[in-house]
């Protein structure tokens, strides 16, 4: 699991450092890792420019720079402010032998240092013009710590900010390396130690394949299950304008860990449902979760009886219209950028400007745990942790993703998982499984590969096992 961790946190850990390594030592270690992926990442005979800002950024960068030219690379550096640049590490960088020049134009390798977790969003003046050069020379720009500009803690864009193709972060993620409009402004992203204690301190979140043994005995049915004890999820979905939502949602639902899919709809969706997928049951009947909304009718019927039985609910699409005033049971609202503005009376760029905070006001408001579905799917639950799914390909953006998605979810809430963990399995998954398939592909597809990405997740530490005892038995033969 990769964890990101606030501004107020990062200071607070590293202040309990610093009375350990001192502030030097803090970073000089900084430096020293930055070196170490700067050696690797930079061609030998590329002069880099190292753009310097006024604080510890700057100062990490600038002993960077001074042990880069000791290792016989050429540096040059472009201080934003030479009266505020860090006075040790520029006197170590100028004596190492680096240059100071005034535009950073004709370098194709750039490290940005200009600002990290002081800055706020948005550059401005020359720092802009040097964000401005980067967007239209695209040099390859190494980000210290975060991209300059971003806003750290929440992934917001407020005015013109760097873009890298990788960012070497100190000690943990940040919030807006992994979410918000901020998060592709990254690149590849490198977390390196620097000896914070962050271990205790409640994080954002994002789940990887190697999570699947924390959730494994929680989805692969044991010797005594039968298909009632794995859970059946209930399906409230489609109409005759969206049939396919309807088989679309239950394929999803198949996909998952629950033992049983059971329709709700009009006779004759039923009857379509049934045709394609004869292991559906269909009409009302006991149920361990409903899936409400996808494809539906724009009624409050379908939410509220599904309601009436006091389970856990996924509620999408049409449903997001008919929400009550709060959810007494376990419940995850699945908007995407447009539904989650309707829900909330704002506009759908409000929202894609600032999604953290949109889908926490909304996770207040209902009570209910919400997934807001894009590029970096968030769950947001209702005592305020905080997932971000990385997985995923933009081919995900094809009609009917996000059927499968509810059906999906509604599975592994009727096999017991909570509206948190079942939301951001779910995300996972899904982008998992677009992954595999590749695209461009529909939203059957990926239908179809979740079973055996499900199966993966779950066996993922025993692949991981198998592995280790490959290498160790490469090792004991010698081989590389
Ligand atoms: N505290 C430490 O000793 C350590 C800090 N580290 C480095 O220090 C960085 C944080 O350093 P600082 O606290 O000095 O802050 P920064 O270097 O991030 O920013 C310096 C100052 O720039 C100004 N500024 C911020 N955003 C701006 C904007 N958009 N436009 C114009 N001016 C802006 C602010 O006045 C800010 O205090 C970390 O990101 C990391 O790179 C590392 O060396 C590890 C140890
Ligand atoms: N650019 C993108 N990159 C990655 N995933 C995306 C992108 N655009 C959309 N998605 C994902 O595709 C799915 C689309 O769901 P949704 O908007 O509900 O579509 P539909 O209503 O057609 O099913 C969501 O899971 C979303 O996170
Ligand atoms: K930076």
């Amino acid at each position: 699991m990769l964890t990101a961790h606030t501004v107020a946190q990062v200071r607070a850990a590293e202040e309990v450092a610093a009375v350990e390594q001192g502030w030097d030592g803090l970073m000089q270690r900084a430096a020293g890792a930055l070196v170490g992926h700067l050696l690797e990442l930079v061609p030998a005979d590329e002069t880099v420019v190292v753009l310097v800002g006024p604080g510890n950024n700057g100062g990490d960068a600038l002993f960077a720079a001074a042990r880069l030219l000791e290792r016989g690379r050429r540096v040059n550096l472009c201080l934003l402010d030479a009266s505020k640049a860090h006075p040790a590490g520029l006197a170590a960088a100028t004596g190492a032998g680096a240059q100071v020049v005034d535009r950073p134009e004709g370098h194709r390798v750039a490290v940005d240092a200009l600002f990290g977790i002081g800055a706020r969003p948005g550059l401005t003046g020359v720092a802009a013009e040097w964000a401005a050069w980067i967007e239209r020379e695209r040099p390859c720009v190494v980000a210290v710590d975060v991209p300059s500009g971003i806003g750290v803690d929440d992934g917001r864009l407020d005015g013109p900010a760097v873009r890298a193709d990788h960012t070497i972060t100190f000690g943990t993620m940040k919030p807006g390396l992994l979410l918000g409009p901020a998060a592709p402004l990254a690149g590849r992203v490198t977390v390196v130690d620097i000896g914070l204690d962050l271990a205790e301190q409640r994080a954002v979140e994002s789940l990887e394949l190697a999570d699947g043994h924390r959730f494994r005995d929680r989805m692969v049915p044991s010797a005594a299950d039968h298909k009632y004890s794995r859970g059946v999820v209930g399906v409230r979905a489609g109409s005759p304008e969206y049939a396919g939502a309807a088989h679309l949602c239950v394929a999803g639902a198949q996909a998952g860990p629950a033992g049983m899919v059971r329709f709700v709809g009009a006779p004759d969706l039923s009857h379509r449902v049934v045709d394609r997928a004869p292991e559906v049951v269909a009409g009302a009947g006991r149920v361990q979760a409903w899936v409400v909304g996808p494809g539906g009718e724009d009624s409050a019927e379908p939410l509220d009886a599904a309601l009436a039985d006091g389970v856990p609910v996924v509620v999408d699409a049409t449903a997001l219209g008919h929400l009550p005033d709060r959810f007494e049971v376990d419940a995850l609202l699945t908007p995407h950028a447009g539904e989650l503005a309707a829900m909330l009376g704002t506009e759908r760029a409000e929202v894609e400007a600032d999604p953290l905070a949109h889908a926490r006001r909304a996770a207040e408001r209902w009570s209910a745990t919400v997934l807001l579905k894009g590029p970096r799917t968030l769950v947001v639950s209702t005592d305020g942790r905080v997932r971000v799914n990385t997985s995923g390909t933009p081919w995900l953006g094809t009609a009917g993703a996000g059927d499968v998605l509810a059906g999906f979810a509604g599975s592994l809430l009727a096999r017991g998982l909570d509206a948190f963990d079942a939301g951001s399995v779910a995300a996972l998954l899904h982008g998992l499984a677009a992954e595999r398939v590749g695209g461009p592909f529909v939203a059957s597809d990926i239908a179809r590969a979740l079973p055996g990405t499900l199966r993966d997740f779950c066996d993922g530490s025993r692949l991981m096992r198998g592995a280790e005892d490959e290498i160790h038995r490469r090792r004991e033969e010698g081989r590389p």
